[in-house]
């Protein structure tokens, strides 16, 4: 995923706030980014442009080299619903299905096609024993990972993933974080997580940190999901 020179403001009660300020970014298929900032520095207005959910004033978002700013409604909806994976921190899952269900739904082929992936991705997520449960009856932490499982069901090409363990414990978090980064070098997915824990932007391969809205990349290097990688 690639964007150049986005520019992103929110017309607020007195001004406007210019939320990111030319934002440019690339992410490799395989790649996890870790993104870091404030409180108000422009992560989720960031992150809403990238996954087209939100239409920047200016700049260019290109998923798979394709570029999203002439496309219509519908051709963004099916690049949204089969080719990014998304992990709010509101896990959105359908409270009717059960956690099997609710990634399966996902799929590209529906339901039924979904069903063997879904299954998979879960017990990878360590929820093979609750695969009938329905989100009221599973923790926060197993909707969050449920809903990891959903953004991976499809190899999307980008996920983006607002603090995507932020529920977890310790241990849990660092299994989930694997099946993240490794789903996603295995899938060639690009993976941008926000997060404000220092441990897991070291599992990325890269951190980048916004501040004001603008972004710069941290000259350390992580290098843990390179490693991942292969
Ligand atoms: N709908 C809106 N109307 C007006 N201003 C907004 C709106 N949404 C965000 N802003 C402003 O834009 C700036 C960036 O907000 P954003 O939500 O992108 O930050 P963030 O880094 O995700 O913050 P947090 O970590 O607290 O979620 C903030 O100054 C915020 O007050």
């Amino acid at each position: 995923m690639r964007a150049d020179r986005l520019c992103i403001s929110h017309r607020g009660p007195d001004e406007t706030v210019a939320a990111v300020r030319d934002v440019s970014l690339e992410i490799a298929a395989g790649e996890t980014v870790a993104l870091v900032g404030r409180s108000g520095s422009g992560k989720t207005s960031l992150l809403m442009a990238l996954g087209l959910l939100a239409t920047p004033d200016q700049g260019t978002v290109r998923v798979e080299g394709r570029d999203t700013a002439g496309m219509r409604d519908a051709e963004l909806s099916a690049l949204r619903r089969h080719r990014i994976g998304f992990v709010f921190q509101a896990f959105n899952l359908l409270p009717q299905l059960t956690a099997e269900e609710n990634v399966a739904m996902a799929h590209r082929s529906g339901l039924r096609g979904g069903t063997e992936r879904a299954v998979r991705l879960l017990e990878q997520v360590g929820l093979g024993h609750r695969l009938r449960h329905r989100p009221h009856q599973l923790s926060a932490g197993e909707q969050q990972r449920i809903a990891i499982a959903r953004a991976l069901v499809n190899e999307p090409a980008v996920v983006l993933a607002d603090e995507p363990t932020g529920n977890l414990d310790a241990e849990t978090e660092s299994g989930v974080l694997d099946v993240l980064t490794r789903g996603a070098a295995g899938g060639g997915s690009a993976v941008l997580l926000v997060t404000h824990s220092g441990e897991v932007a070291s599992r990325a391969d890269r951190v980048l940190r916004i501040e004001g809205g603008t972004c710069a990349q941290d000259v350390e290097h992580t290098g843990f999901g390179k490693g991942a990688r292969s």
